[in-house]
């Protein structure tokens, strides 16, 4: 006769964000430490978001993921990292229910199923990646039963990727970078709820659903190795921009906020075309967007 077997599952949706005052470059590649402080805004889950599903079965003998359908490899890094550093945390788990008990060293040897469905283009410039870490590594911490706050597992989502620890909080959210080299200072805060500007209405022009030519990380790395801008940036820009964006985002002072987002956004594309090779993520339409925004009168 077959063993009596369980499967424990966990679903949970993350919106994605998009950064107000941008995040490009690292300090730290494996770690993903950046070298400069970030601030987005989280969207509305109802819109652009992840839905994970794990689960663990001692039927299951590796750890797997499908990504919208199709099976992709965990063994990458980041995929490796953010699975360690939630199993070290997990806890005891029981279902009185469904009779499942799972003894704390006994996630060490049990196998997870992952899948995850994003409901707009991936790597397409639209931070799937932040949705994606973000909800893999809420969904595990649920399931393992791991006692850590958001802004700690902000920083176990931030080595999946960068802007994914900015998605495990809604509203305005801010990157700090830190200092400590093993990155445990690097983490997310909120700085306001999704309550605190609910007349803010932020709309998602999609020009182009192809998959970018250069990916983020890859992009940042040349900046990084390349590009005089972005150390100017770093050094002498973002740290007085944070601090009047977030002065602007305290006082719903929309002016502000437009006027620091899109400059902040311009210098970013311009670091991308200081780098070497140039990168260009912006388009025709996009260009067009950007004049027919500066000729209308969006209160800028
Ligand atoms: N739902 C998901 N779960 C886990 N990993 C995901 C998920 N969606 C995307 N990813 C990972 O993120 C990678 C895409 O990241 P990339 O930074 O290139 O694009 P992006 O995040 O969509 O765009 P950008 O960072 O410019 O906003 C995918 O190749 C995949 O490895
Ligand atoms: C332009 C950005 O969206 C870049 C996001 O880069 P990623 O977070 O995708 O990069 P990795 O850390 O290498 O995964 C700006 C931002 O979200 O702050």
């Amino acid at each position: 006769m077959a063993e009596k077997t369980w499967v424990r599952m966990v679903t949970a949706q993350t919106p994605t964000n998009i950064a107000v005052i941008k995040y490009w470059g690292k300090r730290d590649e494996t770690l993903i430490l950046p070298v400069n402080d970030s601030i987005s805004v989280t969207l509305d889950p109802a819109h652009l978001c992840t839905t994970t599903t794990v689960a663990v079965s001692p039927s299951f003998d590796q750890d797997r993921m499908w990504l919208n359908g199709k099976e992709i490899s965990l063994s990458g890094g980041r995929y490796q990292n953010c699975l360690r550093e939630i199993r070290a945390r997990a806890c005891e788990v029981e279902d009185k229910e469904k009779g499942i008990k799972i003894a704390k060293k006994d996630w060490e040897k049990l196998h997870l199923h992952v899948a995850s469905y994003n409901n707009f283009p991936t790597a397409a410039g639209l931070a799937s990646s932040a949705a994606g870490f973000a909800c893999l590594v809420f969904a595990l911490a649920k399931l393992m039963n791991a006692k850590e706050d958001n802004s700690e597992l902000s920083a176990i989502a931030r080595q999946g990727s960068g802007s994914a620890c900015r998605s495990l909080f809604g509203g305005f959210v801010k990157w700090i970078m830190g200092k400590a080299e093993d990155g445990s200072d690097s983490l997310a805060v909120q700085l306001v709820d999704e309550k605190h500007w609910d007349e803010l209405v932020i709309i998602i022009a999609v020009v182009s659903s192809r998959q970018k030519e250069t990916s983020s990380t890859t992009g940042m790395r040349d900046s990084v190795e390349t590009s005089l801008l972005l150390q100017h940036r770093a050094k002498e820009v973002v740290p007085k921009r944070i601090k009047q964006m977030e002065e602007a985002i305290k006082n719903r002072d929309f002016g502000s906020f437009a006027q620091l987002s899109c400059a902040d956004s311009n210098q970013f594309h311009a670091v991308c075309l200081d780098t070497c090779p140039p990168i260009f993520y912006m388009n025709g339409t996009s260009h067009r967007q950007v004049k027919f925004l500066v000729s209308s009168d969006m209160g800028i």
